[in-house]
């Protein structure tokens, strides 16, 4: 799904995930385990601010695996509840419904003490497009298609989707909007497929990409693309990829747009493996 956000929808997405906390006990907060910053609201604390929340480090299996622990290093030094899962595969979602126990059982104990009687946690998945959110919910709900509920003529009223015995999910995510303000971010969000090509130059998403690439995995760029060493220069490597790979025109042209297309097709199958574009360390100030 491409959204176009424009402040009017802001608005309304900001409208709808606060209607739907009303009905919630805690918040799971769908992120790109890749870019764990970048795939985030920007105003997403302040959003949900009212409810507990668990970050979910999603698509874990094509970041790197060194970076996703620092990273979930980095919400335990910040006593922020997060979880590395794989909702494609099923990996780690056993610990959600544990860990919202956990998270909940002050509230709960309160409620029993009260007489009132027990039911599901009740949670509400949140999370930038295109981040998995839609693929968590069948994975949980062990189905395979998330129903549309906001069609002219289906009936708008929140459906829940159970999760064992213990948890219910609303079966509507909330969707908000990245923070494609910051260019860094956008080449980011681009670069792992979360925004479509066509929103920024896809030249300079490679170069982002490949620059990106020759600091933090030239390795895994020289064997892909059977380089004998790097060029210091993002064009040249830019022209020898397309000349290993046959991005040439007639006349010995370099194609980069074809060579672009490749390249951030390949990032995104996982062929140059499993990579992170950002580590906590950038982030440690906030
Ligand atoms: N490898 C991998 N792919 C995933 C994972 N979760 C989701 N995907 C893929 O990511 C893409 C987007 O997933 P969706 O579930 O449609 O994302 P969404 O957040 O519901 O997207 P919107 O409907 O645009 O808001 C799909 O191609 C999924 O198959 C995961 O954990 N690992």
């Amino acid at each position: 799904m491409t959204i176009q956000w424009f402040p009017g929808h802001m608005a309304k997405a900001r409208r709808q995930v606060t209607e739907k906390l009303k009905l919630i006990d805690i918040v799971f907060e769908l992120v790109d385990a890749r870019i764990p910053m970048s795939s985030r609201n920007p105003m997403i604390d302040e959003i949900v601010s009212s409810k507990p929340r668990i970050v979910l480090l999603n698509k874990a299996d094509k970041a790197d695996e060194a970076t996703t622990k620092k990273w979930l290093n980095y919400f335990k030094d910040k006593d922020i509840a997060a979880i590395a899962i794989d909702a494609q595969n099923g990996t780690g979602l056993k610990q959600i419904t544990s860990l919202s126990k956990e998270l909940l059982k002050e509230k709960f104990d309160k409620m029993a003490a009260k007489g009132i009687k027990p039911r599901a946690i009740r949670a509400l998945i949140i999370g930038i497009p295109n981040v998995g959110k839609s693929t968590l919910i069948n994975r949980l709900a062990k189905r395979n298609i998330t129903k549309t509920g906001d069609r002219p003529g289906v009936t708008t009223a929140q459906q829940w989707v159970k999760v064992g015995k213990e948890l219910e999910l609303l079966d509507t995510p909330g969707i908000l909007w990245p923070k494609f303000e910051d260019e860094m971010v956008g080449f980011k969000l681009a670069t792992t497929g979360a925004i479509k090509d066509t929103i920024l130059n896809l030249q300079e998403i490679t170069v982002f990409a490949l620059n990106f690439l020759k600091e933090h995995y030239p390795k895994r760029l020289l064997e892909r693309y059977g380089l004998e060493e790097l060029p210091e220069d993002i064009v040249e490597l830019f022209d020898e990829i397309a000349k290993k790979r046959g991005c040439v025109m007639s006349g010995g042209y370099i194609d980069y747009d074809k060579t672009s297309e490749l390249v951030l097709r390949e990032i995104r199958a996982d062929k140059l493996g499993r990579l992170s574009f950002e580590t906590p360390t950038e982030y440690q100030e906030i």
